[in-house]
């Protein structure tokens, strides 16, 4: 396939300037896309999911209008505490001492069941994925030069961000300093200048045991510092888009920007926030326990099924989460991929030739869903095309044949907009957790029997005898018994 031109008509909405702007990248052709990630200290929820494939759906959407795109999501291993503050213990260290297990034991046991979860949703891999704790050099290097600069201070082996040396401060969430409530009124506090500086680096008591060497002592960095650092070092001064949950706005991403500009560095141009998953009116997250693990709803629900109800909502709308969404969801999604099956099945005895009046009718679908991305990258409306060139469809299979070039047109359009673009119809896709590969072997395996079947009755031992082999060397062995052959392994 060639590639095609990149689109100059994307429009987005921009969190900072607040209203839909038209994208343009830095570098022509390409789009670097920095995404907040996990902080890997318990399996992910299903609100999680709707920020993954929010931005999953985006990076698509610009793969198909032609650019190349450099994504990263970092892994945070180190920094977050408890309480979102510069207090609390460190969400990873506190779940190695629930688990007993080493803090990178919990890291990466939480990361790896997140790369398994993100697998089976079908979510693209980030091109670089970068952890906090392996660049604690690079944080390092950026707070000393917001101290050389008069924006940073340290305080008792710590380092705070001066807040009042920044004006520019609340910029991104619309919060004037004055507006914004003390931070922590702790014993913190009295380290700090202005109890909304925020922390860069701490220092670590004998018992932290997550610590480095730093120009202030031993200590551990800010959870938002991270970000600053990693985004910069892989995708440059004024990288194109930085994404993330609504909720991080204030402080996590006002703090990534104060770091970034006050130090010098250009930084992202567009901010892009996804909103909440819902479930009974309340945002789904761990510390109310109103959460459904990933894992628990694989166990239940088709992969698709849960990415087709994700992206059924706009990614900066609301999704409520319940059991009759799920249902709706269930049944949408089979009303598509039934029609994309039976094109599919029907392809190869169709008759030659086009429908132009059909071709006609899909390329408007085609079209409306294109609009659909450009627009802010409104999946309600990219889907609604999909239903009407399905319901298309259905009329014309119903109504008789349908000439091969006419069905090749229909497949290509679900199999690019459902499929690469939405991420939908990942069939091959790694099987959702809980559930066996049984019954795809058995399926397999029928039709392997079959195929040898046939050459025996035409003779062609040669044929059977090396598909014999073959199994034998995956330790399946094939029996004829009266019954007809049968295998195991
Ligand atoms: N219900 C949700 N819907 C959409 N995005 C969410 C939801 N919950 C969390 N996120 C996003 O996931 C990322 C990680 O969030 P975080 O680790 O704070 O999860 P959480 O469940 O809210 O945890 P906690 O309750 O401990 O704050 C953030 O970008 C956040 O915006
Ligand atoms: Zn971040």
């Amino acid at each position: 396939m060639t590639q095609r031109q990149p689109d100059p008509n994307i429009v987005l909405h921009d969190t900072l300037t607040r209203q839909k702007v038209k994208f343009v990248p830095t570098t022509p052709g390409r789009v670097g896309m920095y995404l907040c990630g996990p902080t890997v200290y318990s399996d992910a929820h299903l609100g999680h999911a709707k920020k993954e494939v929010a931005f999953d759906v985006i990076r698509r959407a610009f793969q198909h209008f032609g650019y190349q795109v450099r994504y990263v999501a970092n892994i945070t291993d180190v920094g977050h505490l408890q309480n979102d503050s510069d207090n609390g213990e460190d969400k990873m260290l506190a779940r190695a001492r629930l688990e007993q297990l080493e803090p990178m034991e919990v890291a990466d046991k939480y990361m790896w069941s997140f790369v398994q979860d993100m697998e089976a949703l079908n979510v693209l891999k980030p091109s670089i994925n970068p952890r906090a704790t392996g660049h604690i050099v690079e944080q390092i290097r950026l707070i000393e030069e917001l101290i050389a600069r008069g924006h940073a201070y340290e305080s008792a082996g710590s380092v705070y961000f001066d807040v009042r040396s920044w004006p520019e401060y609340g910029k991104l969430s619309g919060r004037r300093l004055d507006d914004q409530e003390e931070g922590t009124r702790e014993a913190v506090r009295e380290e700090k200048r202005d109890p909304r500086d925020f922390a860069l680096w701490k220092n670590a008591e004998p018992s932290h045991i997550m610590r480095w060497e730093s120009p202030w002592g031993v200590g551990f960095p800010g959870w938002h510092i991270e970000c600053s650092a990693m985004s910069l070092k892989y995708l440059g001064e004024g990288f194109d888009i930085h994404g993330g949950g609504l909720d991080l706005q204030f402080p996590h991403h006002e703090a990534e920007i104060a770091q970034a500009e006050a130090a010098g560095h250009a930084f992202a141009r567009y901010w892009m926030h996804n909103n909440m998953l819902t479930i009974g009116g309340e945002k789904m997250s761990k510390s109310k326990g109103n959460f459904l693990t990933i894992q628990d709803v694989l166990a239940q629900h088709d992969p698709m099924v849960v990415r087709f109800l994700l992206v059924g909502s706009h990614y900066r709308s609301i999704t409520e989460f319940s059991e009759a969404a799920f249902e709706s969801a269930r049944s949408g999604y089979r009303r598509l991929t039934e029609a994309l099956h039976e094109i599919e099945r029907r392809l190869p005895a169709a008759p030659a030739g086009q429908d132009a009046a059909l071709d006609a009718r899909i390329a408007e679908h085609v079209q409306s869903f294109e609009n659909a991305m450009r627009d802010d990258f409104n999946t309600p409306k990219a889907v609604a095309a999909l239903f009407g060139l399905t319901t298309d469809m259905n009329a014309a299979l119903n109504a008789g044949p349908v000439p091969r070039g006419s069905l090749e047109r229909a497949r290509a359009a679900y199999r690019d907009l459902g499929g690469n673009v939405l991420g939908l119809f990942a069939e091959t896709g790694a099987p959702a957790r809980g559930q066996d590969d049984t019954q795809v072997v058995s399926a397999l395996m029928e039709l392997v029997l079959k195929a040898r079947q046939n050459y025996r009755m035409n003779k062609q031992y040669a044929e059977s005898d090396e598909l014999r082999d073959t199994l034998a060397k995956v330790g399946v062995t094939v029996e004829d018994t009266k019954d007809g052959p049968r295998w195991k392994r």
